[in-house]
């Protein structure tokens, strides 16, 4: 039988060679959920669970080109970005954004990955933050993004509650600022601010290294939960589950950090 009211995903982000994270990530967790994932790609990564060697960028106008094409004839009911790597890019993609009136929009704001890799020029950060967070129903920082968006160091969850407050600020629906890259007691917990619930989303925590687009994957699921007419905070609290089960049956593939199982019921042997 065809079916013609799947909901339509759109992730916007950099394609990672080594399918862990990025679009490859993305386009498994929208199709785990059962949404038909659309992309935009805005620079290819040769990366492996080592590192990335090597990032060329898209011009802005192949990324606007490809939003375009996705929104005026399939449709968006939510869309994540990921590595915008560029001002260019940012600049171009708030701008799509701000005109589509895009209100399931989750912003990973992707400058720094766990593993220590910038994934953004300098003079981009300031594009993000004044011209993209402020469209987001969702913003995901990791820790070390968390750090620079609000300019204050985090140590514990007392500074991930404090820095959620003043990332808060800078205009977006909610901001879950996540506790993967912590240590001890916080490791794993994220906190969720949207203006009045100060929320600490708690799973377990799985013991591996094997961790690669944990982020990127998270803010997919979200999307997809968005998609599927889930409101932010209970989207977020179904995607932290997912991430969580998939990091259970991580891939130990390569000689660095492999990536999280996104088909994990397919893989249980
Ligand atoms: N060991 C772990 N056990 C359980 N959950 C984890 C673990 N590590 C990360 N997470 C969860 O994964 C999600 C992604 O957070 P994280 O801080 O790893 O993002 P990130 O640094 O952007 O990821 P990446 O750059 O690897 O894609 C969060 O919900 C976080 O709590
Ligand atoms: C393409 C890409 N996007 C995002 C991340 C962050 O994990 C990455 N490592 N690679």
């Amino acid at each position: 039988m065809t079916n013609s009211t799947i909901p339509i995903a759109l992730t916007i982000a950099g394609s990672d060679s080594g399918g862990g994270a990025g679009i490859q990530a993305d386009l498994k967790t929208f199709a785990f959920h059962r949404v038909h994932g659309t992309s935009a790609l805005t620079c290819i990564t040769a990366q492996n669970t080592l590192g990335v060697n090597r990032v060329d960028a898209l011009p802005p106008e192949a990324v606007v080109a490809q939003i375009q094409a996705v929104a005026t004839d399939i449709g968006i009911n939510a869309a994540k970005t990921g590595m915008l790597l560029n001002q260019g890019i940012i600049t171009t993609v708030a701008g799509q954004l701000k005109q589509l009136k895009l209100k399931n929009l989750v912003v990973d704001p992707v400058m720094v990955s766990r593993a220590g890799a910038q994934l953004i020029d300098d003079d981009a950060i300031a594009a993000l933050r004044q011209e993209l967070l402020p469209l987001a129903a969702i913003a995901t920082p990791n820790r070390y993004e968390a750090q620079i968006l609000s300019g204050m160091k985090i140590e514990n969850l007392a500074d991930m509650q404090i820095a959620a407050k003043k990332i808060y600020r800078l205009g977006m629906g909610a901001v879950l600022v996540k506790g993967g890259g912590m240590s001890g007691e916080s490791l794993a917990k994220d906190v969720w601010f949207d203006g009045e619930n100060l929320e600490i989303l708690a799973t377990e925590t799985i013991d591996t290294k094997h961790t690669h687009g944990t982020g990127c994957t998270l803010s997919a699921a979200i999307a997809a939960n968005l998609a599927l007419g889930k409101e932010p905070l209970a989207a977020t609290k179904a995607a932290k589950e997912y991430v969580t089960k998939a990091l259970k049956h991580s891939l130990a593939i390569g000689s660095g950090q492999g990536p999280v199982g996104h088909f994990f019921p397919l893989l249980e042997k």
